[in-house]
């Protein structure tokens, strides 16, 4: 299957304008990268061309729908799968494999190893890297453990915990490890929707305070709006970037308002009914990026 309307892309990736110089160095550059899958007899392109920059203390979030390649940019930026062109830079370094400084939060409840207690989970990156000794590791895991409301079950075990509270976990031994990007593939679809918005909200509360920088993915427009400052819309399968817009005036407070609701739907619009004719007017709400 390819792109339901790539004039309309082309159309809409102008939506985008290049770099200024006199901005800072983005912290992540990801340019023009296609991802492909397969072998020499068959292929399947998962993304064609994305680029985009995440700057220090951005929330971005990949926006699009079910096999756009969301996931797959995210592998590619964790250093799991490489491009077949383009290329990907953390810090101005090429990305070349797997480190410490992106460390990814799956949806899937078993990324916890069952047999290590909650409190082993979190010390374990930090032991393994050689980050730390046994004991400190100890002590910081008991500080995020903390920070994510779970200290009093560190000496519990995964399988006795709730789907949100493993989630809380993982944010914890994710954040533990202090990478210069925290990605998360879909953490929070898994929950139930109430469990969904409290951990949206307590993700939000804990970048108010740390400020890191986020790497997001979702196909829920309405989580995007509320989890991102800036969200990147790809187009179905393959992945290619229909626009990037601008969300920082959103929260879970705003997500009924009038405005929250037009973003939301003009989102839906960009990213399923455009024409190839259509030119995107922005809007107050949908303000192009002037990081980008
Ligand atoms: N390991 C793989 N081998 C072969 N094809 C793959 C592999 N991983 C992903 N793909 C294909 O790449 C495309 C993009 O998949 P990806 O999981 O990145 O999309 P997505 O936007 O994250 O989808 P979803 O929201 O459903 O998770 C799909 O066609 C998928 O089948």
């Amino acid at each position: 299957m390819h792109a339901r309307n790539p004039q309309a892309t082309q159309t809409l990736k102008m939506v985008v304008p290049p770099r200024q110089s006199g901005l800072p160095q983005p912290l992540l550059e990801v340019r023009n990268v296609s991802l492909d899958f397969g072998d020499a007899t068959r292929s399947v392109r998962a993304t064609h061309q994305v680029s985009f920059d995440v700057h220090r203390g951005d929330r971005f979030v990949l926006l699009g729908p079910s096999g756009c390649g969301k996931s797959s940019l995210l592998k590619a930026v964790a250093g799991f799968i490489a491009p077949s062109e383009g290329e990907i830079l953390l810090g101005g370094a090429p990305v070349t494999q797997p480190g410490p400084d992106r460390v990814v939060v799956f949806q899937e409840f078993d990324q916890l190893p069952p047999w290590k207690t909650v409190r082993q989970n979190v010390m374990f990156p930090l032991v393994a890297s050689g980050r730390l000794s046994r004991r400190e590791a100890g002590e910081r895991a008991l500080h995020w453990l903390e920070k994510v409301g779970l200290a009093r079950f560190a000496d519990a075990y995964p399988h006795t915990l709730s789907g949100g509270m493993k989630q809380r976990v993982a944010i914890a031994r994710a954040l533990a490890m202090q990478p210069e990007v925290l990605l998360m593939d879909e953490p929070f679809a898994a929950l139930d929707a109430l469990t969904r918005r409290r951990m949206q909200e307590e993700l939000q509360a804990l970048w108010e305070e740390l400020r890191f920088t986020l790497l997001f993915v979702t196909h829920s427009i309405e989580e995007a709006l509320v989890v991102g400052n800036r969200i990147l819309l790809l187009s179905p399968h393959p992945g290619r970037v229909r626009a990037e817009i601008n969300s920082h005036q959103f929260d879970l407070r705003s997500a009924g308002s009038a405005e929250f609701q037009r973003s939301a739907q003009r989102i839906h619009h960009l990213l399923f009914e455009s024409q190839p004719d259509e030119t995107p007017r922005p809007e107050p709400a949908l303000q192009r990026s002037a990081a980008s």
